[in-house]
């Protein structure tokens, strides 16, 4: 019996030898392990653990039960060493050999990489993750997961109400058509009637592009209505914004009211407060934007000098039951300042609002209307007891954010093998301080040696200045960490937000190109792909400023394959002309073109770190 079980366990070791040998199960397992790790792990295995004495015995009881063959006791047995190695909790002592053979317990955190073959190149595998978090918040996508409907109820957010023909509906925003859409298909029998406020010639350019799924029935009750060209509001936007005051102050007690939200919402929305005009209004507003107030300062002051905003539109339509369906493109996802927020209800302090324009020098120059709005003092309405009650019964519900999108780009990088850390969904500041964050990443995560302490150190200096918390920066350089020196492979880290670039020149670009093209330089001198580092940023909405591209991907080859075709980086960078520079750089092979993507929740960016090879001393 000795002899025959000697016979199975050297079946058994030789089976898992070829395994090894012939990489397919390291590659399975995400491991780097070559001659040198065997015998390490076979006196763990025998020795350390004792699973000689544990296992084994009662394994070959039950073989010489089922009277299996040697070669099958074989296999069975060094599967199930390798199960019980992969699964049990880690032993310190041996630290370093199971750092090579399998995750750690981060992975609780990060997430494990799953098995792969993958074949495609790092540039390919940058677009599928980016196609992956676009499409986790499709408006389609994003409605169907937040409304479960059974027969006459739907159940939001965990709160259930009861449809009888009492839905009507609401919505502003660049992905709200996409939105309404698909709560058409869901509950379009109890719909009374509707009205959205949608870009202009979104339904025509969605016919375009065969995304008539995200267009209406043809005999909807909803009514489409198309307005603010190049985002600002304008009249037509103003007479949609009257469509849905009316819509909304016609309701009873007994309605439902569905408000379908999303960026763009602001200018989709101007209700101004009498005496001010649209063009006051948007004179304000433009300035604003122009002198560089951040969204949050912008939506503040829109909040004041808007009817529906700040909590507006949840006022009309009292004593409805208000549902607010929120597809964010904030960072924070803070429910007051998406879309200014017409659905929460929010104090509007002159103070505050005056010191904003302070900030930016406007005081002087407002109108008179303004002045006058935002000299009144006390509540923007008058509100009777059962509204200020009944205020917090409000449903607003965030159904899509950047954070969503990271989420689900965080599994598909696991498919395409990579183990994935998302570093944060805020990452704001300006590009520059942004692509050196990621330089320094980078450069952390791929060297071959031990970093030396001061990349650390920047990276935490960086932190306040791109939005980023220094928790989130250890937990990163964490996981970059053990990619580096623990052998668990390549490494992807996921971000998110909305950085800014300052103007200098007159160029073509955007926030991604121009993020791309820098981070670009700051991975030079990283070893060249295959093997270097990869970074793509990319806009959710398909769009990288006034450019059809949403963004690009480079690596630290760029600066010499500019120089090689004759384009000279520095230029580009001054006058802000990244687009052009991309669409000439090899035939524009690593601009990032998804077309219109039909939402928006800020940029994702990416950076892929290919596994660094580990030397066993
Ligand atoms: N030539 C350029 N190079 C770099 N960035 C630019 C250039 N022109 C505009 N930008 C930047 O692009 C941004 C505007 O682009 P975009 O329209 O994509 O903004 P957005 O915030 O995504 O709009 P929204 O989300 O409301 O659709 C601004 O931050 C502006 O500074
Ligand atoms: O519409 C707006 O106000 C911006 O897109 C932010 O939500």
């Amino acid at each position: 019996m000795l002899i025959t079980n000697i016979q199975v366990l050297v079946i058994g070791l030789v089976f898992l030898w070829l395994l090894f040998k012939s990489k397919i199960l390291c590659t399975w397992m995400r491991i780097k392990l070559d001659a040198e790790v065997f015998p390490h792990l076979l006196s763990f295995v025998f020795v350390q653990r004792g699973i000689v004495g544990v296992l084994i015995p009662s394994f070959f009881e039950a073989c010489n039960k089922f009277q299996m063959s040697s070669h099958v006791k074989g296999f069975l047995l060094s599967f199930f060493v390798l199960i019980h190695e992969f699964l049990r909790p880690i032993d310190p002592s041996m630290a370093r050999v199971l750092s090579l053979i399998r995750p750690q317990p981060i992975l609780a955190l990060v997430g494990r990489p799953k098995p792969t073959f993958c074949k495609m190149s790092m540039d390919s595998r940058a677009r599928k993750v980016f196609a992956a978090a676009v499409e986790a918040v499709q408006p389609d996508t994003v409605i169907r997961k937040s409304i479960e409907r059974t027969e006459d109820s739907v159940l939001i957010d965990g709160r259930r109400f009861t449809l009888k023909h009492n839905l009507h509906l609401v919505g502003f925003g660049k992905a709200v058509l996409g939105m309404a859409a698909e709560v058409e298909r869901i509950v379009g029998d109890h719909l009374v009637n509707g009205v959205i406020s949608v870009p202009h010639g979104i339904q025509q350019t969605l016919r375009q592009h065969g995304k008539s799924h995200l267009l209406l029935k043809e005999n909807s009750r909803i009514k489409v209505m198309e307005g603010a060209k190049h985002n600002l509001p304008d009249d037509d936007a103003q007479r949609a914004a009257e469509g849905i005051k009316r819509l909304a102050s016609e309701l009873t007690e007994d309605d439902l009211l569905l408000v379908l939200i999303s960026g763009g919402g602001s200018a989709l929305l101007p209700a101004p407060i009498p005496p001010i005009s649209l063009q006051d209004k948007l004179d304000v507003t433009r300035r604003l934007a122009a002198a560089g107030a951040t969204i949050q300062e912008l939506n503040k002051v829109r909040r004041a000098l808007s009817l529906l905003k700040g909590g507006g539109l949840a006022h009309y339509a009292h004593p409805a039951q208000v549902v607010a369906l929120i597809l964010s493109d904030v960072i924070g996802d803070p429910l007051d300042l998406i879309a200014s927020g017409p659905t929460v209800r929010s104090e509007v302090w002159p103070e505050e609002v005056l010191s904003i324009l302070e900030r930016y020098k406007l005081p002087d120059s407002l109108s008179a209307s303004v002045k006058d709005v935002l000299a009144r003092r006390g509540p923007r309405w008058k509100e009777n007891k059962d509204e200020a009650e009944a205020s917090g019964d409000v449903l607003n519900v965030v159904i899509g954010s950047n954070s969503v999108a990271l989420q689900c780009a965080g599994c598909c990088v696991r498919d395409l093998g990579f183990r994935p850390v998302v570093l944060s969904p805020g990452v704001c500041g300006d590009v520059k301080s942004v692509s050196r964050l990621y330089g320094l990443l980078a450069r952390f995560a791929s060297s071959r040696e031990e970093p030396p302490p001061e990349i650390a150190a920047e990276v935490l200096r960086l932190g306040p200045e791109v939005g980023v918390e220094s928790w989130d920066l250890c937990r990163t350089m964490q996981v970059l960490g053990e990619g580096r020196t623990e052998g668990w492979g390549a490494t992807c880290l996921l971000a998110g937000g909305e950085p800014t670039v300052e103007l200098t020149g007159s160029g073509r670009g955007g926030r991604n190109q121009e993020l791309a093209l820098r981070v670009g330089l700051e991975l030079r001198g990283l070893e060249l792909p295959p093997k270097g580092p990869v970074f793509l940023s990319g806009g959710t909405d398909g769009q990288d400023g006034p450019t059809e591209a949403a963004g690009a991907i480079t690596d630290g080859g760029l600066y010499d394959e500019a120089q090689a075709q004759g384009l000279y980086i520095d230029n580009v960078l001054t006058d802000n002309d990244s687009h052009t520079f991309f669409s000439h750089l090899s035939d524009g092979k690593r601009l990032l073109v998804p077309g219109l993507t039909c939402t928006n929740v800020m940029d994702v960016h990416m950076l892929l770190v290919p596994a660094i090879p580990i030397k066993i001393s």
